[in-house]
């Protein structure tokens, strides 16, 4: 693999003795891994369902490696149901450094397409409340699906600048994440590209764009608040040189941890995460906003009445489906879409939202369309408690194949099954994968065309 001249002669300055075994790290094959979404599956159990997966990654709990060769994770109907994420294992750790705890607020700055944002929202849970963002449109249109694949409900996925963030959650968050864009030396192995594009002035731009970021996260972080920045590069301008400029700017703050994954040391690619705290008891620039107002939101009676239609269909019970929501929100009605919102929003007003909670449907003509992210988002039970379902396996290949149909959006007929009218819910090994309409011989597909099975898979990490 062919490195810039400069990148080296900086990297043999910055490990001395060591570099020789760093360089030699180039030489071996780039490392994998695909971590357990603890929201809907325990690390253990998923190994029982992918028996490829190798040992645990050791600074992430619910994270394994496997042999990118031989297997392909994202292949498999399992990947569709939200189980798992295919993340790069050194990725793993600034979520991990985290340490976000139940019922907690986090915030994910530059979140897509959305890793790290699921495995906070692992560890916050359904009381907790995540708001993830990203400045790029685009970027931030494939973290929104992510979130909703994996099943996350209390999440508000925003596309907006930190400065904007900063006025509507002005103290708010007790975790922050900053997974800042950066000149991604460390991963090279993984992408040589990266090694084509890089430069000294690359590093210095990156390094710019990073202290802008870090400017505006104290006013969003509450008195004893916690923050973990990181990076996937090994520049000191780009990691320990931000920290320091930041600690000088704020001496309230506070280093609690540093640590460098480097490719000769660990079965990973490179990785910087720092962790500081916030050691103000009281902040009064910046009070915590409790008692958030909401906007006004209402869901009419004819709403009401149509959600309850469909959770008969389903549920064999008008009011089954509430049983089925966390516990700390609201549903609100916009424009015809029912969301499940969380308590302690504020009023996201000026902020470019691309949702604010549990997208559950949508009304269309007095009749309620469940989304796809209901169906993500939805527990195990409710699969096992659904009266109207398709019950699909992995099992075996047959069973395997008709999962797939299914993801491509094909119709479903099984010899001698007649479906009754209405929503059923599709579920792969009892976890729900999405929705089909009932009639008659045939079950219509209702799998979304932009979620479907595809060669290519936009969802993968980096
Ligand atoms: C390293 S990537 C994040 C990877 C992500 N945390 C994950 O684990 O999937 C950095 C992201 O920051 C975004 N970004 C760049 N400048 C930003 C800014 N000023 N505010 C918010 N996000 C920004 C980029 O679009 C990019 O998606």
């Amino acid at each position: 693999m062919k490195l810039p001249d400069t990148f080296l002669v900086k990297m043999k300055y910055l490990l001395g003795d060591a570099y020789p075994q760093f360089l030699q790290s180039y030489e071996q094959p780039r490392t994998a891994g695909v971590r357990a979404n603890s929201l809907k599956i325990q690390p253990e159990t998923l190994k029982e369902k992918l028996p490829y997966l190798q040992e645990n990654v050791p600074w992430a709990r619910d994270g394994f490696y496997y042999d990118e060769k031989n297997h392909r994770p994202a292949k498999h109907p399992c990947y569709y149901a939200g189980l798992y994420y295919v993340q790069e294992p050194s990725a793993m750790l600034p979520a991990e450094m985290l340490h976000a705890e139940k019922g907690q607020r986090v915030l994910d700055l530059c979140a897509a397409p959305g890793g790290k944002s699921v495995q906070i929202a692992s560890q916050i849970g359904r009381e907790g409340l995540l708001v993830v963002n990203d400045i790029h449109p685009q970027r931030a249109r494939v973290l929104l699906k992510n979130m909703e694949r994996y099943g996350v409900t209390q999440a508000v996925v925003c596309n907006d600048t930190p400065e904007k963030l900063a006025k509507v959650f002005g103290g708010f968050f007790d975790k922050i994440l900053i997974d800042a864009p950066c000149s991604g030396e460390g991963m090279f192995r993984k992408d040589p590209v990266m090694a084509n594009n890089w430069s000294e002035q690359e590093v210095r731009k990156y390094a710019g764009w990073q202290a802008d970021i870090l400017k505006a996260v104290p006013a969003l972080l509450r008195p004893q608040g916690e923050i973990v920045y990181s990076t996937c590069t090994f520049s000191r301008e780009e990691n320990e040189e931000q920290i320091e400029q930041f600690l000088k700017q704020h001496s309230n703050f506070e280093l609690v941890v540093k640590k460098r994954l480097w490719p000769h040391m660990v079965k990973g690619e490179g990785h910087f995460a720092a962790k500081l705290v916030n050691q103000e008891l009281k902040s009064k620039a910046n009070p915590r906003k409790d008692c958030p107002e909401h906007g006004s939101t209402h869901f009419s009676k004819t709403s009401r009445a149509a959600i309850e239609e469909f959770s008969m269909q389903v549920w064999g019970h008008v009011d089954k489906w509430r049983s089925f929501l966390p516990k700390d929100g609201q549903i609100v009605e916009r424009s015809g879409h029912i969301v499940f919102e969380h308590r302690d929003l504020p009023t996201l007003r000026g902020l470019k939202v691309l949702r604010s909670g549990w997208l559950l449907g949508v009304i269309e003509k007095s009749r309620f369309r469940p989304s796809q992210a209901y169906a993500l988002g939805l527990p195990k039970e409710a699969a096992a408690v659904a009266v109207q379902a398709y019950r699909l396996s992995t099992d075996n290949e047959t069973a395997l194949y008709e999962g797939i149909r299914y993801l491509r959006g094909e119709t479903i007929q099984v010899e001698g099954v007649q479906w009754k009218k209405g929503w059923h819910l599709v579920c792969m090994d009892g976890y729900p994968l999405g929705w089909a309409k009932g009639a008659g011989s045939i079950l219509k597909n209702e799998y979304p065309p932009g979620w479907r099975w595809e060669d290519r898979n936009e969802f993968e990490d980096r």
